[in-house]
């Protein structure tokens, strides 16, 4: 398979303390790559390690075939980082201009390239006000603009729409769509799961600082199946029973939402509330929502309130 990210035990501490560990990943090129996780889990200090703004302490990585730090892959990589902040004294196309020059573009490549991006981004007949002026939405175009420039094969985008509002997640989500179709791959870090949703191609789920799974979305949701029960008369040990039998559980007055891994499992459930005494006036099977395994995957082996 042609990657265009991959990683074998890449790890990155900060002193003693972890930022991500021994992370595994394999992204095709060509794909659109959720990676998601709680704050803190180490989504930025992946990305970052990734584009050479840390050095990892341990592990491999290659981008677009070659090792970490290759000065051919950087030119053909765009970052839009979390916190952008830019300098609001230039105007959009002076700040372009300056971003061009640091990738070592031509007068002739930025007088063509500049306007285009512009266009990309849905910043045109702005791009001669200064950035101070700018919304955080027309802001974080700008910052999108600027990953654009170098026509990058390889796109990280960390929270790209976070300052967005509805429509203009939707226009990045469609420029998104287009760049993919052009062959680009985008590497993802968002907490929008909807938007993930809508438009990845492959998630990967960290925590504490741990890639725990990753596929497609199809993969992920085949691989838990969400089930919602009204009962009445749970004991302690139909509890027991049902935590034993599930990935995660919920359990709210007489309600008992939990995950389970295959379908075979399902009548088990049932049978473990009757058999423990207990009535069964509902049991339904639900396909999960990615927020739902996010949520689910962000408790496992938490232990917290009513999670199992
Ligand atoms: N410069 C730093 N020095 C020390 N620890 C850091 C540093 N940057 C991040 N960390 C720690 O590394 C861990 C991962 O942080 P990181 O910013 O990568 O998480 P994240 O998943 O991007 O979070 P968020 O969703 O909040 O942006 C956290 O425990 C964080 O406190």
């Amino acid at each position: 398979m042609d990657l265009a990210i991959e990683t074998i035990n890449l790890t990155k501490h900060y002193g003693n303390k972890v930022g991500c560990a021994e992370i595994c990943l394999r992204v095709p090129r060509g794909q659109i790559f959720g990676f998601l996780g709680p704050n803190g889990a180490g989504k930025s200090t992946l990305v970052k390690t990734l584009i050479g703004l840390l050095f990892p302490t341990s592990g491999e990585a290659r981008l677009l075939g070659k090792p970490l730090g290759d000065i051919g892959v950087r030119r053909k990589i765009g970052f839009l980082p979390e916190n952008f902040r830019y300098h609001d004294w230039l105007t959009c196309s002076q700040l372009l201009d300056f971003h061009a020059s640091l990738y070592g573009m031509s007068n002739a490549e930025k007088k063509r390239r500049i306007p285009q991006v512009i266009k990309q981004v849905g910043l045109s007949g702005r791009e001669s006000q200064k950035i101070r002026t700018y919304s955080k939405g027309m802001q974080q175009r700008a910052g999108l603009a600027c990953a654009l420039l170098p026509d990058p094969d390889l796109l990280f985008l960390d929270e790209p729409t976070s300052a967005l509002d509805p429509l203009g997640r939707r226009d990045v989500r469609e420029l998104l769509v287009e760049l993919r179709a052009g062959g680009k791959t985008i590497f993802l870090n968002s907490h929008l799961l909807s938007e993930v949703e809508m438009i990845c191609d492959m998630v990967a789920f960290i925590r504490q600082g741990k890639v725990i799974r990753q596929g497609t979305l199809d993969e992920l949701r085949s691989a838990e199946i969400n089930v919602e029960m009204r009962c009445e008369g749970l004991t302690e040990q139909i509890r027991d029973a049902l935590a034993g039998l599930t990935l995660s559980m919920y359990i709210e007055g007489g309600t008992v939402l939990a995950t389970v891994s295959k379908d075979e499992d399902i009548p088990l459930l049932a049978d473990a509330v009757i058999r423990g005494g207990g009535r069964l006036y509902e049991l339904n099977r639900k396909r999960s929502s990615l927020e739902e395994m996010f949520i689910s995957m962000a408790q496992e082996e938490t232990n917290n309130d009513g999670y199992y």
